[in-house]
């Protein structure tokens, strides 16, 4: 069975054939490290680590190597430093440690290389500085790239080091790369026009962008050929990808607002410098999470984050079936109605398969379904048959290919159904049975006493604790949430 994938670069779903299936490669950029993830952070995380578990499934899991960075240097975080006067370090570890844990809380797996958890697998790019050098004296050498000293300005000398020269800007010349714009199919206007926020004393044309830039004393900043100073954003994931995976790789990922233009620039910069036609084969994006039509985005203000879901007793697994109900190449919104859908779903399959042994291969028709360029909302519907089948082992099997892993020890999903007169479903006694049973007797006798508006006003009140009331033919009955607190029986 071969995997068919949408290629950005060819605007077709192509067959997927690796450079070398001994060691399937894949490079996805990884988040610049300031603040804690949006939600729309979440998403080609989630959307890469089905990828990453399907090419696991397929090649085996010593043959898929998956890398995703971290962008530790970055002039948001130096912001972020300098607002809350704490140091850049200070920051970066924390957001990082915070990213690592709220993307394991959507049961994404740790990138790794052929299989082994590394250093090497989720790169920080201030590890790579003396690459990214390299990499710019590479393009200086071949043409495609040129230095600009700033000029000191009447004050602009006392803020930089070594004022005796001037420190230079690198700045990569996209005219010499006739292939510019082909990832995107821009026109040159609009790629000016995007270009153009982004500044630089001394570049030959508005489309031409930073490769090194000098720091100023209170900026980060190495040593360079060109004064002291730091990357530019795009060279960082070029010269990680080259270290980590080589020349031309196999799959390159991100979401689709990184098309232009990050990934075209560092195509430019990896072609050019590497002296290769394709930096991956593949390139794939994902749309974006939109709120009232419009991306989720920090500068835009309108995001809350995986965190915020998390506290609020979402658990990581809804929110990572809301996304894959989606196929990753159309946008989409986050609604309450999703997430309780999803977890209504996810209780019930998860009581399914519980205790349910699960060795051997998922099913085919669900491999199928991935292989069709993630068609993930198939894959679930397929899930949903399923679990209509009755067929626990499978359903658990194609569950784990989906990365829903059932982790016991988070096992919000568990319900127990308390019945009156004082029976329970479960094999052990529920452990609220005697604080619930006198509500669902007075629920019972205003109902038999026709006192339909009061036994109403009850049942909500009992349903605001997190209870779930009804009448079954075993009489009145309360499915008990799992996590749920009787103190809030209390004020009833
Ligand atoms: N709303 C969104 N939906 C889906 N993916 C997104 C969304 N916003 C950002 N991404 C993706 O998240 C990843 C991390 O991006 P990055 O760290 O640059 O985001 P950011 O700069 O923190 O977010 P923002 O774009 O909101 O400022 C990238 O692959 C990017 O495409
Ligand atoms: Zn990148």
């Amino acid at each position: 069975m071969t995997i068919h994938l949408t290629n950005t670069a060819t605007r077709q779903k192509e067959p997927f054939v690796p450079l070398d299936p001994d060691n399937v490669r894949m490079y996805v950029c990884g988040p610049t490290v300031y603040d804690r993830a949006h939600l729309g952070n979440a998403r080609p995380v989630i959307v890469f680590d089905v990828l990453y578990r399907l090419l696991r499934h397929v090649y085996g899991v010593d043959h898929v190597t998956y890398v995703r960075n971290f962008t530790d240097v970055d002039d948001k975080i130096n912001a972020r430093a300098a607002e809350s006067g704490r140091s850049i370090g200070d920051i970066t570890d924390e957001t990082t440690q915070w990213y690592l844990e709220d993307m394991a809380a959507v049961g994404a797996l740790e990138p790794s290389i052929r299989g082994a958890n590394h250093d090497k697998a989720m790169p920080r790019a201030t590890a790579y500085i003396a690459e990214m050098i390299a990499m710019i004296e590479d393009l200086i050498a071949k043409g495609f790239a040129y230095t600009a000293p700033i000029s000191f300005g009447h004050n602009s000398k006392a803020v930089y080091f070594n004022a005796e020269k001037a420190p230079e800007h690198a700045f990569f010349e996209v005219e010499k790369y006739s292939r510019y714009g082909v990832l995107s199919g821009r026109t040159v206007d609009e790629m000016i026009s995007g270009a153009r926020s982004e500044r630089g004393e001394g570049k030959r044309s508005p489309m031409d962008f930073v490769l090194w830039k000098p720091s100023t004393i209170d900026q980060p900043d190495w040593e360079s050929p060109w004064g002291r100073g730091r990357p530019g954003w795009h060279i960082e994931c070029s010269a990680m990808a080259k270290s980590l995976l080589g020349s031309t790789f196999d799959i390159h990922g991100g979401g689709n607002d990184l098309m232009f233009p990050h990934h075209e620039n560092e195509i430019a910069q990896s072609c050019c410098a590497n002296g290769t036609e394709k930096m991956a084969n593949f390139w794939l994006h994902n749309e974006m999470l939109q709120v009232e039509g419009k991306k989720m985005s920090k500068s835009l203000g309108n995001f809350f984050t995986v965190r915020d879901l998390l506290d609020q007793g979402v658990p990581g697994e809804v929110i990572r079936f809301v996304f894959l109900s989606t196929h990753y190449r159309k946008p989409m919104d986050w609604t309450a109605e999703k997430a309780r859908e999803a977890k209504d779903t996810l209780q019930s399959w998860y009581n399914l398969t519980d205790g349910v042994q699960s060795s051997g291969k998922a099913s085919f028709q669900l491999i199928d379904a991935l292989s069709d360029d993630l068609n993930t909302p198939l894959a679930l519907s397929i899930l949903h048959e399923i679990a209509r089948s009755g067929s626990a082992k499978e359903l658990k099997l194609g569950m784990q290919l989906l990365g829903f892993t059932n982790p016991e020890q988070l096992d919000w999903w568990r319900t127990e159904t308390v019945f009156l007169p004082g029976t329970f479903s479960s094999g052990s006694t529920p452990l609220y049975l005697n604080e619930i049973v006198p509500f669902l007797r007075k629920w019972q006798d205003l109902r038999l006493a026709k006192d339909y508006v009061a036994a109403d006003a009850l049942k909500v009140k009992l349903e605001k604790t997190g209870l779930r009331i009804s009448n079954s033919t075993s009489g009145p009955t309360a499915v008990v949430p799992y996590g749920f607190d009787p103190s809030k029986l209390e004020d009833i």
